[in-house]
């Protein structure tokens, strides 16, 4: 099946045409400054016409069988993936206050497609899905009741296409069957969360609520005490100013200036004090976050990384194993240094735990999730 895969973010949308038959990747891009004035589209409905105006050779040759969606927020309604129709369309758009940098934009690029193509299948494969399995002792809050009962007030995590990809991939990668493989996931991106894996689902994930809970990000704090909410509000601050600091503004940029993982390990091998500490903060944090989730699944398996960081910094693969001793984690230098798009082990043999690195392809799961929908549909 042909599948156009669409992950819109707030003033991006990543595509690919893909055959699910063959996992050929037809073709790619990336349509950014959308919104922004200057050269981007105005809107998302602009950015798909751009997509379909450089698809239009492909998708004459070939046309397509259906589009898939990344929905970051499903809320509590959605625990796998669904054919899309209006109702569908306004209930995710109904959960936009809780992924604000997200869910907006995919409910955008759902509406484009559907003015485009009306009679295209679409389907939305949700970030929040893989962790409906969290037991109530992990996604409840320490809130009075009614806040869950009025405002779906809980945690809910995310990432879980990725969380749920890789988890499959290493659990073969280590010939343990996935109904008995315990693991600690730590997807390393632009946007961070760690999943605790028992018996191949997810028991706890450190996102919750919204995308911002949880590790130091690109952009985002993490978590914080939230005293610190209320004092800026006193000091004057709005709950605009609040959600853009705390949203867009913190993370490894609040500490050092720049969130490209690159030029902060590059900074720190040249001596830079504050690209140092911020490398320190995220590797002392990410660290406690591997010990508790060891303890939250039983004894893992396996500690894994993925995504942008987790796939190709070794530095920061390096710097995170060095802080678990205590958990007998070694790595192998050599295995660790190695390039590849492979699932890998990277630790030594003696260690107490596998350490794996596994590329994850949220774009290769949604269009099979995509294909799988709409031929049961
Ligand atoms: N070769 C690399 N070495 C170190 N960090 C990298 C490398 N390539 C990408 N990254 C980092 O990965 C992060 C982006 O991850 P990615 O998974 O692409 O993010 P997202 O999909 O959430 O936008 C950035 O911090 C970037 O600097
Ligand atoms: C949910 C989330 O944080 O997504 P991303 O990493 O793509 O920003
Ligand atoms: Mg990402």
């Amino acid at each position: 099946m042909r599948v156009l895969v669409i992950n819109s973010g707030s003033s991006s949308l990543k595509y690919q045409v893909r055959d699910t038959d063959t996992n050929e990747v037809a073709a790619s891009g990336l349509i950014d400054r959308i919104g922004e004035g200057g050269s981007g589209p105005a809107d998302h409905g602009e950015a798909m016409d751009q997509v379909a105006a450089v698809l239009e050779g492909e998708l004459a040759a070939r046309p397509l069988d259906a589009v898939g969606h990344r929905v970051v927020h499903g809320g509590e309604r959605f625990s796998e993936p669904v054919l899309i129709n209006n109702e569908i369309t306004r209930a995710i758009e109904r959960l936009n206050p809780l992924a604000p940098l997200h869910n907006p934009a995919n409910v955008l690029g759902i509406r484009a497609i559907t003015a485009k193509w009306p009679d295209m299948p679409q389907v939305a494969v949700f970030d929040t899905a893989f962790h409906r399995t969290l037991p109530e002792h992990a996604w409840r809050y320490a809130v009075p009741d009614a806040l869950y009962r009025q405002y779906g007030i809980r945690r809910y995590g995310f990432h879980g296409t990725s969380h749920e990809f890789v988890t499959g991939r290493a659990a073969a990668l280590l010939d343990v069957p996935l109904d008995e493989f315990n693991a600690v996931i730590c997807h390393l991106g632009n946007g961070v969360s760690l999943t605790a894996i028992e018996g191949g689902a997810s028991i706890d994930t450190s996102m919750g609520f919204t995308p911002l809970e949880g590790l130091v990000m690109g952009t985002r704090s993490g978590d914080i005490d939230p005293s610190i909410l209320i004092f800026l509000q006193r000091q004057g601050m709005s709950a605009d100013d609040i959600d853009k600091l705390l949203n867009r503004e913190s993370g490894l940029k609040g500490l050092y200036g720049d969130n490209d993982m690159r030029a902060i390990v590059d900074a720190a091998a040249a001596g830079d004090a504050r690209a140092k500490l911020a490398l320190d903060i995220a590797s002392y944090r990410l660290a406690k976050y591997i010990g508790g989730y060891h303890v939250a699944v039983g004894g893992a398996h396996a500690l894994v990384f993925t995504a942008g960081i987790g796939e190709n910094s070794a530095d920061f693969r390096a710097l995170v194993a060095s802080r678990l001793g205590a958990l007998g984690v070694k790595l192998d230098g050599g295995a660790n240094l190695v390039r590849s798009s492979a699932p890998r082990v990277v630790s030594a043999p003696d260690s107490a735990i596998p350490v794996l690195v596994v590329p994850t392809d949220e774009e290769q799961a949604i269009a099979e999730a995509t294909a799988a929908v709409v031929r049961g549909a």
